[in-house]
């Protein structure tokens, strides 16, 4: 007979929501079971956002020496070593590694449990020989890659999230399918590397951003020979001689493009195979689990949080809703998951940051809204770093309050970090006009932009009216 455990909680999946929900419920002094089938630390440490930032760290340094001599530096043939690359990578995934391990949980005082999880009914999982019966269980079971219906590519070897960071050589010709963020930010990285790359999207690139902040974005990789081809029908893949083809239609009938690898980066899945959701009457559909905004699912003892939950797919998500699942599970307090407000970075160069609403939420949420933008080739730190690729643009309300804000440029993914705090706060632009900051800084973009809104109002009538009023006084 299996062991029966009966905690308070029970967590499928230690990613970043699992584990964000473990630790903050031992630390809260609640029972915990954390079960994990696969590595520890979940898609973000393993295969996502850990080892894709190495990576384009890695190719932002080539890139740096290839533009050296625009600095009047000048460093000689450059060369790039794969293999130390893929071990620097796997080097900063190790760094990280021992904060999400199993070890660290059980010192935190969560029973990990490494088998996989499913639902054998209502209220009870089974992970290998124990049986979990917990008060509360949340599904954090994260996303896999979706694999488009596209003729003949379950015949061609492709490359995923899951594997590409496992290639031991340089790939000559990269297909990339899918301009995401994971096409963009590993397209761009392995062209700086010394791979060909072309990336092929049946829609526009990163369709969810405002289309004249990506717009930087794709002439940066434009420049640095990054071919793209967006809004085309993708009829077939096929293997060829020395590698694997996609068929594409332009408009002007089928033709071939040809890669020696091909990395599929078209979208996620929420992982919820084998789980035993009908035994736990868990309602799903093919997109995803049905969720209401306290991430409840129709079984009342069951939460989901993070990929499984449905998104949107960030690891500070998971961890916002890991937060608030804990609230809502562990002291039934009411608790409602709003997207809007959370950023989000894509770490292309320039990197593209956004939050809130973008100008057509806007116009459709408010009567009047204003809309303000600042060019980084105003910058003076941009023009002396050579940055000048990119701007601002602030959304505010009727009111004159933030509602949103986008950028692309250099560290857009820090600068965005003032206007989450603004949309998030709630905060008027004459708060940010009215700061002092630092002189030359990339941050000083944020102030111009909010100068321009006070300027706007200095325009009003009421203002000239007060002035000839205090001309007049003694
Ligand atoms: C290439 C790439 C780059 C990314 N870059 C970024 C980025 O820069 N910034 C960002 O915010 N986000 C990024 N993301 C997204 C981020 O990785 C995810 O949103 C995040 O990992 C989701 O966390 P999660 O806990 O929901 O799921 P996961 O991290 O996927 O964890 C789920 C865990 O559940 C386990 N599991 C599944 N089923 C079972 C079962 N039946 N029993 C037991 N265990 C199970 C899995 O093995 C896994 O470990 C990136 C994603 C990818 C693919
Ligand atoms: N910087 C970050 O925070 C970061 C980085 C990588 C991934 N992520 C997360 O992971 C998620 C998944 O990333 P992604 O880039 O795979 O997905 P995505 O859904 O953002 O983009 C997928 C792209 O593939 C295209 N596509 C879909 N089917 C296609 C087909 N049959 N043929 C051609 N193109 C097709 C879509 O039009 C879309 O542009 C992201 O949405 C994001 O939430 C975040």
């Amino acid at each position: 007979m299996s062991d029966i455990l009966t905690p308070d909680l029970c967590v499928i999946g230690a990613g970043s929501a699992g584990l964000t929900i473990a630790s903050s419920a031992a630390g809260l002094g609640a029972s915990v079971v954390l079960i994990e089938k696969g590595e520890m630390g979940g898609d973000c440490l393993n295969v996502g956002c850990v080892p894709s930032k190495a990576l384009i760290a890695a190719a932002k340094r080539a890139h740096a020496v290839r533009c050296a001599g625009a600095f009047g530096v000048k460093a000689g043939e450059m060369t790039v070593d794969f293999a130390a690359v893929m071990a620097h990578v796997h080097g900063v995934v190790a760094t990280i590694a021992p904060t999400d391990s199993e070890a660290r949980y059980t010192a935190l005082g969560v029973r990990v449990v490494r088998d996989a999880a499913r639902f054998v009914d209502t209220r009870t999982v089974e992970a290998g020989a124990l049986r979990i019966r917990a008060r509360r269980t949340v599904i954090a079971t994260g996303s896999r890659p979706a694999i488009p219906p596209v003729p003949g590519l379950a015949a061609v070897p492709y490359l995923t999230n899951e594997t590409v960071f496992g290639l031991t050589a340089l790939p000559e010709r990269l297909l990339v399918l899918g301009a995401g963020p994971i096409g963009l930010e590993l397209g761009q990285a392995f062209r700086r590397l010394g791979s060909e790359v072309t990336i092929v999207d049946s829609g526009p690139p990163l369709a969810r951003e405002d289309p004249e902040i990506v717009a930087h974005t794709l002439g940066a990789l434009k420049r640095e020979g990054v071919t793209l081809h967006a809004r085309v029908t993708v009829v077939a893949a096929k293997r060829v001689a020395d590698g694997v083809a996609l068929v594409i239609d332009e408009g002007a009938g089928p033709r071939e493009i040809a890669g020696t690898h091909l990395l599929i980066a078209t979208g996620r899945k929420p992982a919820l195979a084998d789980l035993g959701l009908e035994a736990a009457g868990v309602r799903h559909t093919p997109a995803g689990l049905k969720v209401s905004r306290s991430l409840r699912t129709s079984n009342r003892r069951v939460y989901a949080a993070g990929d499984a939950a449905g998104g949107p797919n960030f690891t500070h998500v998971a961890g916002h809703q890991g937060g608030l699942v804990v609230r809502a599970a562990l002291f039934g307090l009411p608790t409602a998951f709003d997207a809007t407000p959370i950023p989000r970075v894509t770490f292309t160069d320039p990197e593209i940051a956004t939050v809130g609403l973008d100008e057509d939420a806007a116009r459709a949420a408010h009567k009047t809204i204003g809309v303000w933008r600042w060019p980084f080739h105003e910058n003076d730190r941009a023009r002396a770093e050579g940055r000048v690729a990119g701007h601002l643009k602030v959304i505010t309300d009727g009111r004159g309050r933030v509602v949103g804000a986008s950028l692309a440029g250099e560290q857009a993914g820090e600068l965005i970090h003032l206007w989450a705090a603004a949309v998030q706060k709630k905060w008027a632009l004459t708060e940010i006009a009215s700061l002092t900051l630092p002189y030359p800084t990339l941050g000083e973009i944020s102030r111009r932009a909010a100068i321009l809104h006070v300027a706007d109002r200095l325009t009003n009538p009421w203002v000239g009216r007060i002035i000839r009023f205090v001309r007049k006084l003694p």
